[in-house]
């Protein structure tokens, strides 16, 4: 049995991101960059108001009360055409261009205006209230960097940077394939013991979260021709993710059929719990991840495996770290040789700590747990005895994009 960090490692060296796309800024949330970003201007432009008032010269303010002339009005986007000369302010709005000769902005609350006259009661400091051009950025200055996923702060730089358009990961394509002769799509008759697929929804639902495009597959029967079949469709996908008959049964197929059309298995059997069959192979340039049946071992290698996958597809950076730590909420025995993933809650306790609680429940077929956990708290190979209140490593279900 492979250990799962071995795992994520062979996975990690056999990806490679998918090809790059341009898009407009409306379609680039949660995009994966291929190129760094530079400002295509200055901002500020010029040294702007950051308050409305008056622009004045420093000096002319040094001793209060001091009365100036006003001479003109600025607003955001519309400067005056003449400097500012001595005894004289400028009305400015916030965010207007500062006239030249203007060093200070003192606030309209601190200033008395009569007729075309202003009076000032407190001397302003020099540079007071003026944003400086290029105080945000530069023309030229790379903000933003290859491999980084863009959430709606990115997107709203990208637009300040004067940067309509973005070249940035195509989504990748991921070919979603259950297997079973016993499945039947959710609202089809079921007659004996049929199993309705929950799978293939769970994974095209997780491939979305994760930036992905699903492709479905549907359901293969546990027949070769009808995987065959399947696996041909798969192709021009960048990932196959089949589901079921992944295991040492009669009808577990998809290693067999795999093979038989040439196909290769990087490895299979991994120290997990849930999804110890788990499969990673290759059919001719298409990576494939066959995972068991078992829906619950389909929810958790959905965190464990499609995310960091999906991440690598896409070309992000950093994503294989995704572990935390928070601390145990119940007493739990000691680990046999199977890293485990206990489906948990995760809650705030009397002091503010975050809290996670396994179920007491675990079986690989309760789905109804699955959607109800919050997080899989870790368990390694052989851990000793763990108590309550103690730091536990976690993957939590809700961190799956930039979000903003
Ligand atoms: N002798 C052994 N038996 C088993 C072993 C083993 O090592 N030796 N491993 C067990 C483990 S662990 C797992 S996990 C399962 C995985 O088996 P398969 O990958 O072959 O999964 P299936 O048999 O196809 O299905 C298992 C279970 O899940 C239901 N299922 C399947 N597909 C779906 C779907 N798309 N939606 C909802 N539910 C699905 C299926 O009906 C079965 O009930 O093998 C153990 N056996
Ligand atoms: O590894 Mo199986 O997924 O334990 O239930």
């Amino acid at each position: 049995m492979l250990p799962v960090a071995d795992a994520l490692r062979l996975i990690r060296d056999a990806l490679r991101p998918v090809p790059a796309e341009v898009v407009s800024l409306d379609q680039a949330w949660g995009r994966v960059l291929a190129t760094d970003v530079e400002a295509r201007l200055t901002h500020p432009p010029v040294a702007v108001s950051a308050m409305d008032g008056y622009a004045v010269r420093a000096a002319d303010v040094a001793t209060v009360p001091a009365t100036l002339l006003v001479v003109g009005a600025a607003a955001a986007g519309q400067g005056i055409a003449r400097a500012l000369g001595p005894g004289e302010a400028v009305r400015i709005l916030t965010g207007a261009p500062v006239p030249d000769g203007a060093d200070a902005i003192v606030i309209q609350e601190d200033a008395e205006l009569e007729g075309n006259h202003v009076t000032f009661r407190v001397a302003p400091k020099l540079g007071r209230f003026i944003r400086p051009a290029g105080l945000d950025f530069k023309m030229g200055d790379r903000l933003l960097k290859t491999g980084q996923a863009l959430g709606a702060r990115d997107v709203a730089l990208c637009a300040a940077m004067n940067v309509p358009w973005l070249t940035v990961r195509r989504r990748p394509r991921v070919a979603v394939l259950a297997t079973g002769s016993e499945l039947r799509m959710p609202g089809e008759p079921l007659d004996g013991s049929r199993i309705v697929n929950s799978n293939s929804f769970l994974v095209a639902s997780a491939v979305r979260a994760l930036g992905g495009e699903p492709i479905a597959l549907g359901i293969a029967a546990d027949e070769e021709a009808s995987l065959r079949a399947a696996f041909e469709a798969a192709a021009g996908a960048d990932l196959l993710i089949t589901l079921g008959g992944a295991s040492v049964g009669d009808r577990d197929l998809v290693r067999p059929v795999l093979e038989q059309e040439g196909g290769t298995v990087i490895f299979q059997n991994l120290a997990m719990r849930p999804g110890k069959p788990t499969l990673f192979g290759r059919l001719g340039p298409l990576p494939v991840l066959g995972l068991p049946g078992n829906p619950v071992s389909v929810g958790v290698s959905a965190v464990v495996f499609l995310k960091p996958m999906l991440a690598a597809l896409a070309g992000l950076d950093g994503a294989f770290d995704q572990e935390e730590t928070t601390l145990l909420g119940r007493d739990l025995p000691g680990n046999d040789g199977r890293q485990d993933y206990l489906r948990s809650t995760l809650a705030l306790d009397a002091s503010g700590n975050r809290v996670a609680t396994p179920y007491p429940q675990q079986d690989s077929a309760m789905l109804r747990l699955l959607a109800a956990a919050d997080c899989l708290v870790i368990r390694p190979p052989h851990a000793p005895p763990a108590h309550a209140g103690e730091p536990v490593p976690i993957l939590r279900f809700d961190t799956a994009g930039p979000a903003v």
